[in-house]
């Protein structure tokens, strides 16, 4: 029996049933490159065929595969069919297994590694018994088996011997350097996506044959994959096809404002009554649940420190010694998503909005995709009465005289004088004589204030609650809007929302002093912060 999963070129691309769901498997990409719609994919193909398997959910994101097709959803919550604190699981899994049924084991809200520990022991049990073809499918295994850390076990043995029993394994993670690594070398099939990781390319370098091979994973589009080993003839490039189910692990896009409390995140039905179309419900965020937000970081701490080995110096080369590294600590950037709202327009006057995200600790403008790339934005500008602020926003590149500044803000003489003299000291602007002996006072920004209406970005991330020491907040949201309706009057807030941002600080040490390094916790890249 084959299974469609998508497309190679315009050809499609099948794969075998039976080496799929005996066999081991591993599917590897980093986050957002497309595994759980791949997963997605594989468990509707499944179903359509009459295939049993469990799949551990680790986000509660495949529940809406109930929507199409019957399956038995273990889980927290009254939406569930089973009640994953209560189940006689050994029980549950005969049935699903002698009657090929799928299951949901979803342990988002539970004791994860108990649960899992108690799926795999009974799972491997039963089938020593039964023998029936039946896959089981680990969502995030760097979770369950790590490279270092409590591994659990039986999924290992699993992979090793499950194969004999008619139960295969397919694991998925984004981090494959942090996954035990005889349960990947144990696998036959691979499809793997896009990785950007150094030690993640590292790790997977044993699946391809040159270095120049691994490093065409960079490059890969989200949904794109190699196929390669027992599931395809040869290695193959593919794309994964349509879900015929809702996608619920999109990301959540923030809303203006605190989102509205939701109090059944869940709402799946086996046959739902017509409605129109809803978008998908997204999990509560930790801001719902009034816990403060972290971007979840894709580094360790141990491969900063390696990143920041790489990047130790010497005074004179060969003959000082290279710097040392005497503490690597995790700390959490505050960045706020704003929305605001004003009225612009040059013929007809309407309301018109802009987002960005703030860096709440010098005022930059964040851009977070795959990592924090900063521009200066308004930085230079907090701090500054909101005089000065005018001042400075509506002075022409060729600059103005006092009087003419008088009349472009419509401030008073005396507190124009003095807010001058501020900008002056700071050295955002500078006084010239022209011919006619008048003083002009000219900009002396180093960068553009951004116009609002060019300012369009969200941030669209992965959250969990904030576990780690946050970098205080320099911004309040009231800096931020004397500052904005200096430059713009009609302007308000309509949303802030503050995530924190995980950055390593690492310290490096030579004869001659210490410096601090701040590396991206999410690309490993270099970020302009400092210690303030
Ligand atoms: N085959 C595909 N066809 C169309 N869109 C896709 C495909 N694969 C992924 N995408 C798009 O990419 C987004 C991210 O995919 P997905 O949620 O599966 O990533 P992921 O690797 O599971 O990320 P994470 O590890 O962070 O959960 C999806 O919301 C979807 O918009």
């Amino acid at each position: 029996m084959e299974l469609a999963i998508g497309k190679t070129g315009d050809r499609d691309l099948v794969v075998d049933a039976q080496e799929l769901v005996t066999g081991r498997t591993c599917i590897i990409a980093q986050s957002g490159a497309g595994k759980s719609w791949s997963i997605a994919v594989l468990c509707e193909q499944l179903c359509k065929a009459r295939i049993g398997f469990c799949l551990i959910d680790t986000e509660g994101e495949y529940f809406s595969l109930k929507d199409r097709f019957e399956l038995c959803w273990v889980g927290s919550g009254d939406d569930c069919d089973v009640d994953i604190e209560r189940v006689d699981l050994a029980e549950l899994m005969r049935n699903a297994i002698k009657s090929g049924t799928p299951v949901i084991y979803d342990v988002s809200e539970t004791q994860m590694q108990e649960k899992v520990t108690e799926l795999t022991t009974v799972l491997y049990d039963l089938e020593s018994e039964l023998r029936k073809p039946y896959l089981l499918i680990v969502e995030e295994a760097d979770k369950f088996i790590p490279q270092s850390g409590e591994s659990i076990k039986k999924i290992e043995e699993i992979s090793r011997r499950g194969r004999k029993r008619g139960l295969g394994i397919l694991v998925a993670t984004q981090r494959p350097s942090l996954v035990v690594k005889n349960v990947l070398s144990q696998c036959n099939s691979q499809i793997i996506g896009k990785l950007s990781i150094e030690n993640d390319l590292k790790a997977v370098g044993v699946f391809f044959g040159s270095r120049k091979e691994v490093e065409e994973l960079s490059a890969l589009e989200p949904g794109e994959f190699f196929v390669m080993g027992s599931l395809a003839r040869e290695k193959v490039k593919m794309r994964f096809g349509r879900r015929e189910t809702e996608h619920r692990g999109l990301t959540p896009k923030l809303a203006p404002g605190k989102p509205a409390r939701q109090s059944t995140p869940r709402t799946p039905r086996a046959h739902p009554p017509p409605q129109p179309p809803q978008p998908p419900a997204p999990r509560p965020t930790p801001a719902d649940e009034g816990v403060d937000e972290a971007i979840v970081p894709v580094l360790i701490r141990e491969e900063a420190i390696d990143i920041a080995k790489s990047r130790r110096r010497r005074k004179f080369p060969f003959l000082d010694p290279e710097e040392r590294i005497v503490a690597a600590d995790a700390v959490y950037w505050p960045l706020a998503q704003v929305e605001v709202k004003y009225i612009g327009g040059l013929l007809r006057k309407t309301t018109k909005t802009a987002s960005f995200v703030l860096d709440l600790v010098a005022g930059r403008l964040v851009d977070v995709n795959r990592g924090m790339k900063m521009k200066p934005g308004f930085s230079e500008l907090f701090g500054l009465d909101e005089t000065a602020v005018k001042i400075i926003a509506r002075l022409p590149p060729g600059g103005s005289t006092l009087p003419e500044i008088e009349a472009d803000t419509r401030e008073a003489p005396e507190t124009v004088k003095r807010a001058v003299k501020d900008l002056e000291k700071r050295k955002l602007v500078t006084e010239v004589k022209t011919a006619g002996k008048a003083t002009v006072f000219m900009p002396l920004l180093l960068h553009e204030i951004p116009r609002l209406q060019s300012l369009r970005q969200s941030l669209q991330v992965k959250t969990e609650p904030l576990r780690g020491s946050p970098r205080p907040q320099k911004i309040r949201e009231s800096d931020l809007r004397s500052l904005l309706k200096a430059i713009e009057p009609t302007l308000e807030i309509a949303g802030w929302r503050t995530v924190y941002y995980p950055v390593y600080e690492v310290v490096l040490a030579a004869e001659d002093g210490e410096r601090r390094l701040y590396l991206d916790g999410i690309s490993g890249r270099d970020l302009p912060l400092s210690s303030v």
